[in-house]
């Protein structure tokens, strides 16, 4: 899965108030089997007027989300200034790591002061895009789907819930937290209209590719897919698909791993079972 990086907004300039050798340097860690960051791993940020440039690993996006929701929660205390130490700890990564992910969006913090928080906040929503806020479109009203809708945390992180679609007449008319529920037929000029550039899927897997056309031909470029089906779209097109259940399953690997119940060369092991689906992200 990929990252749209073309709409990241340029990076604000950053004050070069960082004492050359200090130990809030960016640091080159190494990254996991995947490899997913070892292309930006050797540079530093210091001289390199190209940051805003280079594209930032799909990994470091994730994490900067997560520095982001500490970063909030400390300004919100009035925090002026938060040590690599103490935001690392609090979003559960080692602070080399943290440290190298800010350099890659051009972020630096002092020697024994740390980061400026609200400068950093900055600086990570503009990286993610959220300096302003994303409409969002949820189609399938269903268990899922009502109890998406009805969390107030979306619109709280910039993302408030613009419209809700559904096809089935029960539903139709009625309002979640104080959004109606439209019909589906009405995706294009709705989403248009209300500027929507997210759009959720919550649909069953069998009408989720014709709702994803819809939204597509409303103009929607972002969607977040939660049914069990692989989305067509054309490019210029991110989808980002949920699955808990692979979450778990992922989960399991490291338990029975942990347990060594997992051979070390999978290949050559009988398998356990086969999974009845097997799903990309
Ligand atoms: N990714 C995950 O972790 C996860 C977890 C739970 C459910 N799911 C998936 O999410 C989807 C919804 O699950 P649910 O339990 O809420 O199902 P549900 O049956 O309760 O809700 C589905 C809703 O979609 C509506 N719908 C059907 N066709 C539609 C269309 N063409 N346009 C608009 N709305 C339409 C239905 O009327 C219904 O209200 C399913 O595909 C399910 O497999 C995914």
């Amino acid at each position: 899965m990929t990252v749209d990086r073309g709409t990241r907004p340029a990076r604000r300039p950053v004050p070069t108030t960082r004492t050359p050798g200090d130990d809030l340097a960016p640091v080159d860690v190494p990254e996991g089997p995947d490899g997913s960051e070892s292309s930006d791993s050797t540079e530093s940020s210091d001289g390199d007027t190209d940051t805003a440039s280079r594209p930032v690993p799909e990994a470091t996006v994730a994490r900067l989300a997560v520095y982001l929701r500490v970063l909030t929660t400390l300004l919100a205390e009035g925090r002026g200034t938060v040590s690599s130490e103490e935001l690392a700890a609090a979003a559960g990564v080692n602070s080399a790591k943290l440290r190298k992910d800010l350099s890659l969006i051009g972020s630096s913090g002092v020697r024994g002061v740390g980061y400026d928080v609200s400068r950093l906040v900055a600086e990570v929503e503009a990286t993610l895009g959220l300096t302003r806020p994303h409409a969002v479109a949820l189609v399938g009203v269903g268990n899922l789907g009502h109890a998406l809708a009805g969390y107030g945390g979306f619109a709280a992180r910039g993302f408030p819930v613009a419209a809700l679609f559904d096809v089935d007449p029960a539903l139709v008319g009625t309002t979640v937290d104080g959004v109606e529920v439209e019909h589906a037929d009405t995706i294009p000029r709705v989403c248009a209209e209300r500027g929507v550039t997210i759009g959720v899927v919550a649909t069953p897997a069998s009408a989720a590719q014709t709702v994803c056309d819809h939204l597509v031909a409303a103009g929607v470029r972002s969607i977040l897919n939660f049914a069990p089906t692989v989305l067509a779209v054309p490019a210029g097109v991110e989808v980002r698909k949920v699955d808990l259940a692979v979450e778990m399953q992922v989960l399991s690997f490291h338990v029975a791993r942990r347990h060594g119940t997992v051979p070390a060369a999978g290949p050559t092991a009988t398998p356990r079972q086969t999974p009845r689906e097997a799903v990309s992200r």
